[in-house]
């Protein structure tokens, strides 16, 4: 069976989602799309021979849509996902779920009301084969119980639409998924820690920042966000546990000798590095549509979780307290938590 598909969101990712769903992923096909930029949406339409419709609901309601995906600008999110749960169509958002973590509830209520999952979130670490090892390797205890986690996310530069509060929403929030996921533990309070800003920003943004953030298990984790390092796209993380540490790997590259240098390139951006993790993320989000089951990636209370955390790192970074994260306690039993 082929899974057809209506994109929602023909930018940047929404073009690099629908080229995977055409020419890598097998078993799918783009049929439908929408963008409020509607002569992008026809000239991507066009590219791959679906239509583009004059609105994210037409989208999610034509009879040659199977299931919706959301590559929309993040404050849109929530309507295009609601409109799917309605529609009892499955569909992948990309990150966030939605902006605020009252939008994350509607969601919550609208799927739960539904009966089965439908949404998925666009955290791909979690399908990034370095990240799978590390998890292995957590969970057969082959470190011991884990204690401490450090972690630094670097991206080259940062445009100057880049914000403060953006270094938590839209670039922490991968570890902050990552890492509840690794750790199989919830975050339960954060704080930032604001260092000597580098010249190379620009002049609105706090940059680097610290974050320190506390499980409830006890884990201490700290993040190096860096967004103007300069030298590339770096990702590095290492729990180290009672009997051992485990160690993200860098992505493989070949060693050149020349010029009285033995060196390695490093990647640029994060479409390069997380290539992989993305395509198998489609194909294993497509597997579950495909089969009529209910997706196994991060769902809406993860979505839920990473927006409450963010929100409680920009508290922290504009206040400089260590901010407590109550809210949650209490997974329902439909996410796999033991309440109702
Ligand atoms: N998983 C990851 O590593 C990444 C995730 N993202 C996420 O993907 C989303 C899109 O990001 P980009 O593609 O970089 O942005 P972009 O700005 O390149 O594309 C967004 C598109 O959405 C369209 N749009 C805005 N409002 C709309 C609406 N109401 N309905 C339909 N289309 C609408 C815009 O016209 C634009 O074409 C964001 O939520 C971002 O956080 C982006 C980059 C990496
Ligand atoms: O999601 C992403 C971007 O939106 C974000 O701006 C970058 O900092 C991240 O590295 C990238 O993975």
């Amino acid at each position: 069976m082929t899974v057809r598909i209506g994109v929602i969101g023909t930018g940047m990712i929404g073009q690099d989602h629908i080229r995977r769903l055409t020419h890598v992923v097998t078993g799918t096909r783009v049929t439908a799309v929408f963008d409020i930029d509607s002569a992008r949406a026809e000239e991507v339409a066009a590219s791959v021979g679906a239509r583009a419709l004059p609105s994210g609901a037409e989208v999610i309601g034509a009879a040659d849509v199977d299931a919706v995906v959301v590559t929309s600008w993040g404050p849109t999110h929530a309507e295009h996902v609601l409109g799917a749960i309605a529609a009892g169509k499955p569909v992948f958002c990309e990150k966030p779920l939605a902006t605020t973590a009252e939008d994350c509830l509607r969601i919550i209520e609208a799927e739960t009301a539904h009966g089965t999952r439908l949404v998925q979130v666009g955290f791909m670490r979690r399908y990034d084969s370095g990240y799978r090892e590390m998890r292995k390797v957590i969970e057969s205890g082959g470190i011991g119980e884990p204690l401490m986690v450090h972690c630094a996310h670097r991206n080259a530069t940062a445009p100057a639409s880049y914000t403060s509060a953006m270094a938590a929403q839209d670039t922490a929030v991968h570890e902050i998924d990552v890492l509840r996921w690794l750790l199989d533990d919830e975050i339960r309070s954060v704080q930032v820690l604001r260092p000597r800003p580098t010249r190379k920003r620009h002049e609105h943004l706090q940059d680097p920042q610290i974050m320190l953030m506390e499980t409830a298990e006890g884990v201490r984790i700290d993040l190096e966000v860096f967004v103007n390092c300069q030298y590339g796209y770096d990702i590095q993380c290492e729990t180290v546990g009672e009997e051992g540490l485990v160690r993200l790997p860098d992505p493989a590259a070949v060693a050149v000798r020349g010029r009285g240098r033995d060196s390695t390139a490093v990647l640029q951006d994060w479409k390069g590095r997380f290539e992989n993790a993305f395509d198998t993320e489609f194909r294993e989000w497509a597997g579950s549509v495909a089969s009529g089951t209910e997706p196994t990636g991060p769902s809406a209370w993860d979505g839920y979780a990473a927006t409450v955390i963010t929100d409680a790192l920009v508290e922290s970074m504009e206040s400089g307290a260590t901010v407590g994260i109550e809210a949650l306690e209490k997974r329902p039993a439909f996410y796999g938590g033991a309440e109702r």
